[in-house]
């Protein structure tokens, strides 16, 4: 299991005098299963740990340079529907085959969703989207979709909202995500610090990049937090650092930035900082003003850049599931759409992925 360097419990709780006023309401509380539980319940087959650390390290080496591939993550939006994800997983899992010469495929395989204001959280949250929760139905069943989409061979990507989700889940994924709600985030950036795979934030939802660079510095170096060990109990956690960060360009509000000029200057303050220029361009969200059928005209535009010799583009992410477009949701869904936002459908996803 991955768990930080190290962690402490704390063993002397101090007593509280006894308290003259009622105690405020506190928001109700249900228990859920501890990460240790989880884990033992629906296990990682040993040869899938080695699978993981090898997938790990092959999107390190892609981001160090020293691996010549172009690292993509794509997949759906948010996956509200299982079975249509393993069926996705199982079409990109012969295509990553496919391309393996060129190309590291990574699938989204994203259980929480940040929201403006409110939404679907995610299947982590609410796997019937019922609106009541049900974090604990929601951790198994998602622990156990990332252990069926590991069996198809398949690196895993997600994106690290809540912290303690990450208990539950970080030896299954080899790619994670700061969302652009979050990279400002001091708790998150403790988070990175802590997580045993490379780590992808991306700018602010404005479209500025230099949250993202001091996120960088911070998940570098190491920290202290609260948390909890693997058995559930409060603990002080002590981080080492990640290394392994880099920049995810997603546009902002009204502003794009895969032109030359973005990158360029997102280079060069990842330079300037000291940090790694290694660039990942997200291809969906307001670089694509949330168009799916831009994203491969976007990936072709970047790719031109890279082959023009800008080498700090290392990566791209591309927001696709089986059918093009999004929906509402509701008591009678299209099999395979999105539910959050809109993504690319598989035959164009395809044909875009072959021409890498
Ligand atoms: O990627 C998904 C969405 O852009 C993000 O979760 C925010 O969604 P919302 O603005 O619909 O809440
Ligand atoms: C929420 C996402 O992206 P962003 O943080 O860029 O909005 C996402 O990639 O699903």
């Amino acid at each position: 299991m991955n768990m930080p360097l190290d962690v402490r419990t704390t063993q002397e709780a101090q007593p509280v005098d006894t308290v003259s006023e009622p105690e405020p309401s506190r928001p109700a509380a249900t228990a859920l299963p501890t990460p240790a539980k989880l884990r033992s319940d629906i296990p990682l087959p040993a040869y899938l740990s080695t699978q993981i650390a090898r997938y790990r390290q092959q999107i390190r080496d892609i981001l160090n340079g020293d691996d010549d591939r172009l690292l993509v993550v794509v997949g759906p939006c948010s996956i509200h529907d299982e079975v249509a994800a393993l069926e996705y997983g199982e079409k990109l899992a012969a295509l990553a085959d496919e391309v393996s010469d060129r190309v590291l495929i990574v699938m989204r395989a994203y259980l929480e969703k940040p929201r403006t204001t409110v939404g679907w959280k995610g299947l982590l949250y609410d796997p019937e989207r019922t609106g009541e929760g049900n974090l604990g139905e929601g951790l198994v069943r998602s622990r156990r979709l990332l252990v069926n989409l590991a069996h198809l061979g398949l690196p895993l990507a997600t994106e690290a909202l809540s912290p303690l989700a990450m208990d539950y889940l970080d030896d299954l994924v080899s790619w994670t995500a700061i969302g652009a709600r979050t990279t400002e985030s001091q708790i998150h950036r403790e988070l990175v610090s802590g997580l045993p795979m490379p780590t992808g934030f991306k700018n602010g939802t404005d479209g500025s990049v230099g949250v993202a660079v001091n996120a960088m510095k911070s998940a570098a170096h190491g920290h202290h937090r609260l948390g909890f060990n693997a058995e559930g109990q409060p603990a002080m956690i002590t981080t080492a650092g990640n290394p392994d960060t880099h920049l995810v360009l997603r546009g902002g509000r009204g502003i794009t930035n895969y032109d030359a000029d973005s990158i360029n200057a997102a280079v060069q303050a990842l330079d300037a900082a000291g940090v790694s220029s290694a660039v990942m361009v997200d291809c969906s969200h307001d670089n694509a003003c949330k168009q799916p059928e831009r994203q491969p005209e976007i990936a072709r535009e970047v790719l031109a850049q890279r082959q023009a010799g800008n080498r700090a583009i290392r990566g791209l992410m591309i927001e696709s599931f089986l059918e093009q477009g999004r929906q509402d949701d509701s008591e009678e869904l299209t099999y395979g759409l999105s539910i959050t936002d809109p993504c690319l459908g598989w035959a164009e996803t395809e044909t875009l992925l072959r021409s890498f």
